[in-house]
């Protein structure tokens, strides 16, 4: 049907704000909003309500000084998993540095990661990023469990959402200082389970829809933007969407970003539930470890592969 008027399309915001619980009429109801984002756009905005306000602001704070701290000091977060650790300094992406750990919903693992930047601790700065890591791994939980219920396996949930750990990772973009946009991060998908995402008031992240138009996603306090990987869509034997997304800079202030994401463990084989594999819906991956991926995918850095998850393990 065609409208008078075209209008941009736009990311959905779905309501996490009241404390949903599971079989209830508002779960039920926010739960289908969940499935059909997922397999429409692979994205959809959270408004949640479970990160004060005075953190999210606090983290904006802590990461400026985090990404001011010598090079040297945070070359010292090193990992032996690739996209782990300290990324940047690249000529290819040189508005760019992430770094990374493991288990951030846990404050001592938080706590080790800062006696790594401040050896004479800093407990301000731990607490901030606990305060910001547990509730979106909390909410990771709950949107994970709504698709597996929403697709009819509720009796996977348990071993579904433990075969994850999370990492957090933060951005820093380097503020270019031009009107014409700069890359910030490479157009990719995510590897991951899923992602959950924040910013602080400096735009740049472009997510492209199904139709292949690019949408600039603007951030509102409380609203977190939970992409779906390519993990998670091989697990639900290619019934999610996961969109490619990218970082474009302009102007003259840094942007600094933070997200929680989902990762299979190590070992797990990610293989779809044999409920899930039918005539009509045949298996789309091969199983696949996760870790092995990864490394496949770091060795071919700077190569574009169109749908990349298909090309490695597409049946
Ligand atoms: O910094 C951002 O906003 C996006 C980061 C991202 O896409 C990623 O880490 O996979
Ligand atoms: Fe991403």
């Amino acid at each position: 049907m065609g409208s008078e008027t075209e209008t941009a399309p736009s990311i959905s915001v779905i309501d996490f704000s009241t404390n949903l619980v599971p079989g209830t009429p508002s779960w039920d109801l926010v739960k289908s909003q969940v499935l059909k984002a997922a397999e429409e756009c692979g994205c959809f905005m959270a408004d949640f309500k479970g990160i004060p306000r005075e953190v999210q602001e606090t983290m904006d704070d802590a990461l400026e000084e985090l990404y001011g701290l010598p090079l040297e000091t945070k070359l010292r977060n090193v990992s032996e998993k690739p996209y782990h650790g300290y990324i940047g300094q690249s000529p290819l992406l040189p508005l760019f540095e992430g770094m990374g750990f493991d288990h951030p919903q846990l404050y001592d693992n938080v706590d080790e990661f800062t006696r790594l930047m401040w050896p004479q601790g800093y407990p301000n700065f731990s607490k901030t990023i606990h305060q910001f890591s547990k509730p979106l791994a909390e909410l990771d939980q709950t949107i994970r469990r709504m698709i597996v219920e929403s697709l009819g396996v509720e009796h996977y949930v348990d071993e579904f959402l433990n075969s994850a750990y999370y990492v957090i990772r933060v951005a820093k973009y380097e503020a270019p200082g031009t009107t014409e946009k700069k890359w910030g991060l490479k157009t990719h998908k995510d590897q991951n389970v899923m992602s959950i995402l924040s910013q602080n008031q400096i735009n740049g992240l472009e997510l492209q829809t199904k139709d292949g138009e690019w949408i600039e996603v603007k951030f509102s306090p409380d609203h977190y933007l939970v992409i779906f990987g390519e993990a998670f869509n091989a697990w639900t034997n290619g019934r999610l969407y996961c969109p490619y997304h990218r970082v474009m800079m302009s102007g003259n202030k840094n942007r600094y970003s933070a997200g929680v994401f989902s990762l299979p463990n190590e070992g797990y084989v990610i293989k779809a539930p044999k409920e899930l594999v039918d005539e009509e819906h045949p298996e789309a991956f091969k199983p696949y470890e996760f870790i092995d991926y990864l490394k496949q995918r770091t060795k071919e850095t700077g190569k574009t592969v169109e749908d990349p998850l298909k090309a490695y393990y597409g049946v």
